[in-house]
């Protein structure tokens, strides 16, 4: 599939540096996180290494959420203690309440590490109050291009900014780079790579001989999948990443300008969530063939997202399984390694190559506060 390529400029995250005198007086960053699973988990966790250190005194947690509940602390809850204090709160999770908690001196932040529709449906109204927004869930800049664009508006009118190096790599250096070529002038031609680290993982260590099955739960019990792993296996989460690496390039992509080749067969896809686990299964015999084939010709399967900007002005997008030849760079890799190769004006031949972690929840919660203290200051 091919569409138009449209000028936009690269997003959003605004690194402000601030002066030594400013750092002394400033009043910490009053932040609520949202979601306290696997990367959620891990946030508190890195918080808590920091009490007692100057990055530590940063940053104050004052609201912390899952679905269910909320706790909410407005001199600070103390990160150690935030797991324990929100399994005993009666306070009901309401996304309504999070602005008012974040009332106070200092910069606010909402944290997002969660796979959430609802949460991401607030990003835009977050920002334009002036909250940054920090966020590992792709829904908000990786679904439809209205959203899209409703979050960089609500940016410009809110003076706030929007962290998302950990929508795309885990926190890789892989939006910023695209964003820094195109502030030095560049013009993005394709991109291609793993986007996904719990397929990378997948495909790493699938041999054909154990159920492929039993490695996605696996991956899943290591937290490298969505929630739903059949958000990874049917390229939707790369369709996003693909989507959030294009649009940062200039390429105005819609979510159905990505052509999506999912390894998800219809038997597993059309069940509720509860019936996946017993039915994953169905996927063992397909990826067996799949990997027999490659195997006879000496090649390895990937799944691969494509972005090409072609000499005409069309633009192609496609996301799926490739079986590429054993010295194929993009064949490279280990563990959950997510591997992108970026071209450029000045990078046309050989592209930049950006290589590492791509999924895992303490690189995640690293690459979150990371942008975290970035866009504090
Ligand atoms: N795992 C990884 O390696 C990476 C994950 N990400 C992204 O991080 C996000 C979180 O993933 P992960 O931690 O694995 O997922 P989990 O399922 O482990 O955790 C999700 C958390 O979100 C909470 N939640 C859901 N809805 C709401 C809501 N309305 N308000 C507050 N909290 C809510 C859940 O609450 P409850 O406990 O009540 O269900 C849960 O605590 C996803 O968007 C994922 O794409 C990004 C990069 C890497
Ligand atoms: N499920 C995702 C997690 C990171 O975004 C992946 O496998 O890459």
């Amino acid at each position: 599939m091919s569409v138009a390529a449209s000028a936009l400029h690269g997003q959003v995250s605004q690194a402000r540096p601030r002066s030594t005198t400013a750092a002394a007086n400033a009043a910490p960053a009053r932040v609520a996180l949202l979601g306290t699973g696997t990367v959620g988990g891990a946030v508190i966790a890195r918080l808590s290494s920091w009490r007692g250190t100057a990055l530590g005194e940063r940053l104050s947690l004052v609201h912390v959420a899952n679905s269910r509940r909320a706790a909410v602390g407005l001199d600070g809850l103390a990160p150690e203690q935030a797991v324990a204090i929100l399994a005993d709160s009666s306070q009901a999770s309401a996304l309504s309440d999070i602005a008012s908690a974040l009332e106070g001196d200092g910069a606010r932040v909402v944290i997002d590490a969660t796979a959430s529709e609802a949460v991401a449906e607030q990003h835009a109204q977050w920002l334009a109050q002036g909250i940054h927004v920090v966020t590992a869930c792709k829904i908000g800049q990786g679904t439809s291009l209205a959203r899209w664009r409703a979050i960089r508006e609500a940016c410009a009118q809110g003076a706030s900014g929007y962290g998302d190096s950990a929508t795309v790599g885990a926190g890789l250096p892989l939006l910023r780079s695209l964003r820094e070529l195109q502030a030095g002038g560049d013009r993005i031609h394709a991109i291609a790579g793993v986007l996904s680290g719990s397929l990378a993982w997948l495909f790493n260590h699938y041999d054909g001989m154990r159920p492929f099955s039993a490695l996605v739960r696996q991956a899943r019990d290591a937290g490298y999948t969505e929630p739903d792993p059949r958000d990874d296996l049917s390229g939707e989460d790369v369709r996003r990443k693909l989507l959030i690496l294009a649009r940062a390039a200039g390429v105005a992509l819609d979510a159905g300008d990505v052509e999506v080749s999912s390894l998800v067969p219809p038997e597993l896809a059309i069940l509720s969530r509860d019936g996946v686990d017993a039915a994953l299964p169905a996927l063992d015999a397909p990826l067996r063939e799949r990997y027999a084939e490659a195997y006879k010709n000496g090649e390895k399967l990937r799944f691969i997202a494509r972005l090409e900007r072609h000499d005409d002005g069309r633009v192609s997008a496609r996301v799926g399984l490739e079986s590429l030849p054993g010295d194929h760079p993009l064949a490279g890799g280990a563990g959950t390694d997510n591997k992108v190769a970026i071209w450029s004006d000045r990078y046309k031949v050989q592209p930049l190559v950006i290589q590492g972690p791509g999924a895992g929840a303490e690189v995640t919660a690293a690459g979150l506060l990371d942008d975290v203290l970035r866009l504090v200051g």
